[in-house]
């Protein structure tokens, strides 16, 4: 139903990354985990590529795109971007970048993420480093990051860990609903 998992199966193509065949490993954990600051150490140390899907759609933002403001939104949000978008922006990092080692920085953020990524470039992933970190920590280290960035606030902090099951019962399920569809959606298509 319109979603990028939908488009690359009616098509049933790959992208001209299929060909390329680079070596991905995706770097998770939550905000403030540090997987930014240890993906530069691997660089440094294993010569791979670091692609940070949020630095990428910082500077989608930056160049004027159309798609923008919907991204800023997002961000200040805590929100996850569409697939179609950031995958779009991975693919033509991975294609421009004379290297075939790649650190995935911050994707997938969730299950529609991942699928849509391997179904659109035919990409699995070596291995998924994952950077397990108390929420406490987390929100000490953002608050202190310093690099200007609109998230990095309580507010959004607090909305990019969970569910705030605090509030009235149909604004928790609004948040609950944002992470059942993209999964609903492929399972209905
Ligand atoms: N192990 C650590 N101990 C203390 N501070 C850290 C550690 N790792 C990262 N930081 C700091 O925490 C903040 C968030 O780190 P960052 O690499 O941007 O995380 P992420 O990309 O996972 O959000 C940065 O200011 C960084 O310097
Ligand atoms: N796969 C992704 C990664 C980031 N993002 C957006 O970008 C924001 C910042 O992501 P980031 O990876 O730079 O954040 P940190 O984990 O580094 O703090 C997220 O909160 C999302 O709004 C997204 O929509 N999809
Ligand atoms: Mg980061």
């Amino acid at each position: 139903m319109g979603t990028v998992v939908d488009a690359a199966n009616k098509e049933g193509a790959k992208s001209a990354l299929s060909e390329k065949k680079p070596k991905v490993v995706f770097v998770l954990g939550g905000p403030g985990s540090g997987k930014g600051t240890q993906c530069a150490n691997i660089v440094e140390h294993f010569g791979y590529t670091h692609l940070s899907a949020g630095d990428l759609l910082r500077a989608e933002i930056k160049s004027g795109s159309e798609n923008g403001t919907m991204i800023q939104n997002m961000i200040s949000e805590g929100t996850i971007v569409p697939s179609e978008v950031t995958i779009k922006l991975l693919e033509k990092a991975i294609m421009e970048i004379d290297n075939d080692k790649f650190l995935i920085d911050g994707f997938p953020r969730n299950e529609e993420n991942r699928a849509a990524f391997e179904l659109v470039t035919g990409i699995v992933p070596e291995f998924v480093l994952f950077f397990d970190c108390s929420e406490e920590e987390m929100e000490r280290r953002l608050l202190g990051r310093n690099q200007g960035r609109v998230d990095d606030n309580i507010e959004t902090i607090r909305k990019r860990f969970k569910i705030d099951a605090g509030k009235p019962v149909e604004e928790v399920f609004e948040a609950v609903k944002a992470v059942f569809a993209p999964v609903e959606d492929k399972a209905a298509a």
